[in-house]
């Protein structure tokens, strides 16, 4: 019997990646099995999604301006006209289950599944549950987390402790070092810092590297840098005079690349980043992005800290601290196994496939 399943959610990485993990562990399971996603039209899903090998549907849908109260008039019409298209979608594509990641399209998706009796799953990323998984939350029938003390956002009977699905070319990534930093144009006898702003890139991070770039150079090191659609252009110009030791790209495709070719990760603490760090096991300094709800990216970097699983910098102390921790960091070789050591122990490389089984057995 061929199963269906949709995965619905997006708006930036942190939501998107997991799906996808997902989507490949539920296809690792069972070869024919029908999966469509379901995002929001005009965000990055509905580019993502597709690079991977999936079908997708988009919903106009936004969530609510806080910025502009005046952009928030056509919302109520919006969520009339998602509801519907998702009732739609939910009559045409019939599916057995019904996978919410998180983000613009989940609520409409798992509200009109949940009504229609279709079974739902939320997999909630992050130790803080935002207001449309807790709702869903009620009438799903498991929630996948990460993070313990979840029980205050949801029903304990329903909880799963999973961790965050890593897609499986980053955790069985085969890719060796050498080839990795070829594949970036980088040489195997220099040391390389992989710095990584989240899915769209983080400003302080951006912002702190490039006042670094000649001492970079200078000492020799190799800098892999995803600045995030917007400070593309400046940090490429910036970089320009040291093109041969800095790299520059607004998104990087091959993580597990990236990944491989870094001695030192310099990361926001975006629940997913910290997932994947684990399973790759590499020595972090972390800059949560302090305005995410709750703060959750500095509780989510925290928890490693505190287990001398990474070093922190806040955010406005970027610009004073950066170039000191990174550069003492790479001469401290015994601080960088001790790291890497420490990090390897927290990592889930088999959440995904623990999560799709779950997505089969609520069919
Ligand atoms: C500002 C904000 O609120 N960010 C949230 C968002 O972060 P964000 O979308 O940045 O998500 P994460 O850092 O958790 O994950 C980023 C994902 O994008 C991938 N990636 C990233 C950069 C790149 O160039 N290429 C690439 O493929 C990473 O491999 C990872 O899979 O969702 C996370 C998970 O819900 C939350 O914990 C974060 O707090």
């Amino acid at each position: 019997m061929q199963r269906k399943v949709i995965i619905a959610g997006g708006g930036t990485g942190g939501h998107i990646f997991p799906a996808i993990a997902i989507a490949n562990a539920l296809k690792k399971l069972t070869p024919n099995i029908d999966i469509l996603f379901v995002g929001a039209t005009g965000k990055m899903e509905m580019e993502k999604v597709p690079q991977a090998g999936y079908p997708i549907e988009g919903l106009e849908i936004a969530g609510f301006n806080r910025s502009n109260i005046f952009k928030n008039i056509l919302l109520p019409f919006k969520i009339w006209k998602s509801l519907r298209r998702a009732k739609a979608i939910l009559q045409s594509f019939q599916p057995d289950a019904v996978v919410g990641v998180g983000g613009y399209a989940s609520f409409p998706m798992l509200n009109s599944a949940q009504k229609n009796g279709i079974p739902t799953l939320i997999q909630e990323q992050n130790s803080f549950a935002g207001k449309t998984n807790k709702i869903l939350g009620k009438k799903a029938k498991k929630i996948c987390v990460a993070y313990d003390g979840m029980d205050k956002f949801f029903p304990a009977d329903k909880l799963v402790f999973t961790g965050n699905p890593v897609r499986s070319n980053i955790s069985q990534s085969a890719v060796t070092k050498e080839d990795a930093l070829q594949h970036f144009g980088l040489r195997t006898d220099r040391q390389t810092i992989f710095a990584v702003g989240g899915s769209l890139g983080a400003k302080s991070i951006n912002e702190g590297l490039q006042p670094l770039l000649k001492t970079i150079a200078d000492k020799n090191i190799q800098l892999i840098w995803q600045t995030g659609k917007l400070y593309y252009e400046t940090a490429k110009a910036a970089a320009a005079p040291y093109e041969s030791h800095i790299k520059v790209y607004d998104f990087i495709n091959v993580m597990d690349f990236a990944y491989k070719a870094a001695d030192v990760v310099l990361s926001r603490a975006g629940a997913l980043a910290i997932a994947e760090l684990c399973v790759v096991k590499k020595p972090v300094v972390f800059v949560p992005y302090p305005f995410a709800a709750e703060d959750h990216q500095t509780s989510n970097a925290m928890n490693l800290v505190n287990k001398h699983a990474g070093l922190i910098i806040k955010d406005d102390e970027v610009k004073a601290q950066l170039g000191n921790v990174l550069l003492s960091l790479l001469q401290n070789r015994a601080l960088m196994e001790q790291l890497e050591s420490n990090i390897g122990k927290l990592g889930n490389p088999n959440a995904d496939m623990v999560i799709a089984n779950q997505v089969l057995e609520i069919i």
